[in-house]
């Protein structure tokens, strides 16, 4: 049975404060939600410390959304895994494709920081997609597949959850179809050694499209960025039906 992970992705969004308010929204919607899903909240890292304090006891699990592959050293800017799980961190977001286009993420440290977070007992969540242009070349199957091969490099299958991004479905609001979607998550599974790792869809994620997106076979859940900064949306789409 693989697991289900519906995981927020905050970006750089919400101060301490703010994020103090989104979970009194939050949490009283958790009530419902069944037991056997996996709800995760990726912030930013000025907020890991007071959200690790609010949420001590929860059934909220916190995600940071990168970490070096060093334990550390002269990395100004950076943070290492041992920094997050003396925070109680359980997730981290790798290789997100804003990383990738606007930070100089490449394969090759996608593959260094995967280590290091299994290293320091943190499941990443390894992010891979095409862009637009990519797709309409016919290249989907060819990029994904070539991210994989370099990003799994000696990394643990069994602590990992993967979510597929098409590019250019990240905050456009043009959601890649469901079984579109189910159609890529199942060639990404029959290129992974271990069967169950969970995989997710992410891109435009809505309260109203959820549903449909976890009808889907091979889809595990949800990396939601834009709509899960409101705690209403994000309660609907924790608790799809
Ligand atoms: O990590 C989340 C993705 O980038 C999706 O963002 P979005 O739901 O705002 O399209």
């Amino acid at each position: 049975m693989r697991k289900i992970v519906i995981a927020g992705n905050w970006k750089m969004y919400k101060t301490q404060k703010e994020s103090s308010e989104f979970l009194q929204g939050f949490m009283p919607q958790l009530e419902k939600t069944p037991a056997n899903r996996e709800v995760v909240l990726c912030v930013p890292f000025t907020d890991l410390s007071v959200m690790s304090t609010s949420l001590h006891g929860s059934r909220i699990q916190l995600g940071a959304q990168n970490v070096h592959w060093e334990d550390n050293g002269a990395y100004t800017g950076e943070i290492s895994g041992g920094m997050l799980t003396e925070l109680g961190i359980r997730y981290v977001i790798i290789g997100h494709s804003e990383r990738r286009q606007y930070f100089g993420e490449t394969d090759e440290t996608v593959n260094q920081r995967l280590k290091a977070a299994q290293r320091h007992g943190l499941i990443p969540i390894l992010c891979v997609g095409e862009t637009k242009q990519q797709r309409d070349k016919g290249e989907t199957e060819s990029i994904i597949s070539n991210q994989l091969a370099k990003d799994l490099v000696e990394v643990d299958e069994q602590n990992l959850v993967i979510a597929y991004e098409p590019i250019w479905a990240i905050g456009t609001g043009d959601t890649c179809e469901s079984t579109e979607a189910n159609r890529v998550i199942g060639l990404i599974r029959s290129q992974l050694k271990v069967a169950d790792v969970p995989i997710q869809y992410g891109g435009s994620v809505k309260s109203n499209n959820i549903d449909e997106i976890m009808a889907q076979p091979e889809i595990d859940g949800a990396l939601v960025g834009g709509a899960s900064l409101e705690a209403d949306s994000f309660g609907r789409i924790v608790n799809y039906h």
